[in-house]
């Protein structure tokens, strides 16, 4: 239904859709969102250095994420709030990650109930979670999401408080009525409010944090569930290792789309020495700034297993619900095929380190 070439024409057309307070804190960053720039400028100081008379006539772009199969190496990150792009909200992302064949992070804060989220679901969905203050609430979540099918469990462990988004607090940004974190609702009454105050974005949600959160936390967690654990949010490799050592199941890099630490750096660029740091132990993920096949295709290169997509799955959704979401998923697909045949890599193991130059490493 669009004539998006990219995933940049889709943020175009979506920004006419929106309102221009959703568009806000959807694409916002934290501070002076210096970190929201490097998350994308920095894939393209990457240079890709390509093979050729290689044949690329067959490619193969599936790959095994925790033992999951999936039709490329994209999945789709945890985003808060779908129904503020769509009436179909979180429905619609899940029916289009089962048509591209992909694995579905669902926010802690869909404006859609779990069960109806993997009732929809035709792949694998993970669920994200913020560990509360009250741990009974968080233990009963866990079964709760469990019991409804999801597949593995994505603890966000950068957000010990919000990111202070200041184009959010100017507009005063709450959700509009009738659209609340459903999820979080029946276990606690001050759900019902969540999210219903201008401005206060992080002040409602605050309840839901707890700042004292460390690395036994994970333990507990680890306690209470089978699980797989992914822990997303490692921006340094002695914390990747805290995290192997504490028995997750995968690393994700991730500066949780620049909303938290500015200045932060960007994810592309630590993630080298990331996975250099975990050697194959455990999966390492990436997200933050994927905007082209190609990006992948670096990810990949400097150690990813997979990489995630936050705010193109947003665009598509505002350009028509599943199918702009697919359009979004399809277009990066398409982009890293090219690349792969451009490389000279007709698989996923055929994408090396030796083909990607970083020009100035962190760590
Ligand atoms: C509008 C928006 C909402 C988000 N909500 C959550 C969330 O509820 N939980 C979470 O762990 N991360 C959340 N994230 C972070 C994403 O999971 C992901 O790390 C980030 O979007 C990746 O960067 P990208 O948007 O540049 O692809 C959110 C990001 C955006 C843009
Ligand atoms: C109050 C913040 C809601 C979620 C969100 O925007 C994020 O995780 O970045």
């Amino acid at each position: 239904m669009s004539d998006a070439l990219n995933i940049f024409d889709l943020e175009k057309l979506a920004k006419e859709n929106l309102p221009p307070t959703a568009y806000d804190y959807y694409s916002s960053g934290a501070w002076d969102e210096v970190t929201l720039r490097e998350n994308c400028n920095a894939f393209n100081r990457i240079q890709v250095h390509y093979k050729v008379m290689v044949d690329v006539s067959k490619r193969d772009l599936t790959t095994t994420v925790l033992g999951q199969k999936v039709s490329m190496p994209i999945l789709l990150a945890p985003t808060a709030f779908h129904k503020l792009a769509h009436p179909d909200g979180e429905v619609a992302t899940v029916r289009a990650a089962g048509a591209s064949n992909t694995i579905m992070t669902l926010s802690s804060l869909s404006t859609t109930k779990v069960e109806e989220v993997t009732a929809a679901a035709k792949s694998p969905v993970w669920f994200q979670l913020y560990i509360n203050k009250d741990r009974g609430f968080t233990r009963d979540l866990v079964a709760r999401v469990k019991a409804a099918g999801c597949k593995a469990l994505m603890l966000t462990v950068d957000t010990p408080e919000w990111g202070r988004r200041e184009r959010d607090v100017r507009n005063c940004f709450h959700l509009p009525p009738g659209l609340s974190a459903i999820n979080l609702i029946p276990s606690n009454e001050r759900g019902e409010f969540i999210g219903q105050h201008g401005a206060g974005m992080g002040q409602a949600f605050t309840w839901m944090l707890d700042p004292s959160l460390t690395w036994k936390d994970v333990e507990w967690l680890r306690s209470i569930t089978d699980l797989p654990i992914i822990v997303k949010g490692v921006c340094r490799p002695d914390d990747a290792e805290l995290a192997i050592q504490h028995g997750v199941s995968a690393v994700l890099v991730s500066n949780h789309g620049a909303r938290q630490m500015d200045t932060a750096p960007a994810t592309i660029e630590v993630l080298p020495a990331i996975a250099e740091q975990v050697a194959g132990r455990v999966p390492v993920l990436l997200d933050g700034g994927i905007r082209r096949g190609l990006d992948v295709f670096k990810a990949l290169a400097l150690g990813a297993t997979a990489v995630q997509i936050g705010r193109p799955v947003l665009w598509g959704l505002a350009n028509g619900g599943q199918q702009g979401v697919q359009t979004a998923l399809e277009l990066l697909r398409k982009e890293l095929d090219l690349a792969m045949a451009l490389a000279g890599c007709p698989d996923i193991a055929s994408i090396k380190r030796d083909f990607v130059k970083v020009p100035n490493r962190h760590f």
